[in-house]
């Protein structure tokens, strides 16, 4: 497949990572900031370009910009697409936004990948508006099984619920290990070694929920003893609402992409 980026930042260059190392794809990327284009045309081999070209039929467009910058970039290759499958990965901006600043182009999958697509393992969440010819939707889907796992959704709607879990998730996992690392250099222990043991603390429990028969929760009871040590942090943690705190982040990060669709949208 031959593959344009639009925006090579932090999101786009961790797919671009992922499908060049799988191979077999003629990869593209129009990047203003010289330096960013540069590093994925040396890293990734991918071809940096500093304005958009001519498009076919044939080809695929991914819009990795920002939200915010997403209309400008659409008025600048609704004339160049030709027919070309667009697949956004922005958060928030809607289909019709899109096909709208797009001159009416329909051919516009929306996917809500994550950063993990780097190291081959990445969620993405993929919605096809339903007039869609399904060859388009699986090629988006291709694309993406590339770099990670596919779930398709149903509805528009489910883009801005799969942000709130593994779209921004990946953040929230760095927030408790950034906690953990601190908490362990309080312990005593020095950076690299606070940063190995959370790590492996991390992959360990991932891969044991993973592997067991068992729930998480008893998983997590499995590491309380009665009167032991971990019921202590633990009852600090919900003491402090811990739990509850990460709840309701993720009620205001997908409200907050709702909100980035109506905001950008109105234009
Ligand atoms: N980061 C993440 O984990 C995820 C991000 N996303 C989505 O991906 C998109 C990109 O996010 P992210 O990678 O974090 O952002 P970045 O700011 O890292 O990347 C956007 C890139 O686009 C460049 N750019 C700006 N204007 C243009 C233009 N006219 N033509 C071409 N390139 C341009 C920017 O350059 P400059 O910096 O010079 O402006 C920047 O390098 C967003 O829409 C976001 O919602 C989705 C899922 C996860
Ligand atoms: O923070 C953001 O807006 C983007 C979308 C999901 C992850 N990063």
């Amino acid at each position: 497949m031959k593959i344009t980026f639009i925006g090579g930042g932090n999101m786009a260059g961790a797919i671009l990572a992922g499908l060049a190392r799988q191979g077999g794809h003629a990869l593209q990327v129009v990047e203003p900031d010289a330096a960013k284009r540069d590093a994925l045309a040396r890293d990734h081999g991918v071809v940096p370009l500093q304005t958009p070209p001519a498009f076919a039929a044939d080809e695929v467009v991914v819009l990795a910009v920002k939200p915010q910058q997403l209309k400008a970039v659409c008025e600048g290759i609704a004339d160049r697409l030709n027919g070309a499958l667009v697949l956004s990965i922005a958060a928030g901006v809607r289909v019709e936004a899109l096909s709208r600043w797009l001159n009416g182009h329909t051919r516009i999958v929306r996917i809500m990948p994550n950063t993990p697509a780097m190291v081959g393992r990445g969620v993405a969440g993929v919605y096809a508006p339903q007039e869609l010819a399904e060859a388009d939707a699986e090629a988006a889907e291709t694309v993406m099984r590339a770099v990670g796992e596919v779930v398709r959704l149903a509805d528009e709607t489910g883009i801005d619920d799969i942000t709130a879990v593994s779209g921004s998730g990946p953040a929230y996992v760095f927030y408790f290990i950034e906690a953990m690392m601190a908490g362990a250099v309080k312990q005593g222990f020095d950076a690299d070694t606070a940063r190995a043991l959370v790590l492996a603390t991390f992959d360990g429990a991932v891969e044991l929920a993973r592997q067991s028969p068992l729930d998480v929760a008893t998983l997590r009871q499995n590491v309380t003893s009665k009167g032991g040590t971990t019921e202590r942090a633990i009852a600090r943690f919900d003491a402090e609402g811990v739990k509850a705190a990460i709840v309701a982040g993720m009620d205001d990060c997908r409200a907050r992409s709702i909100e980035l669709g109506q905001l950008l949208s109105q234009d």
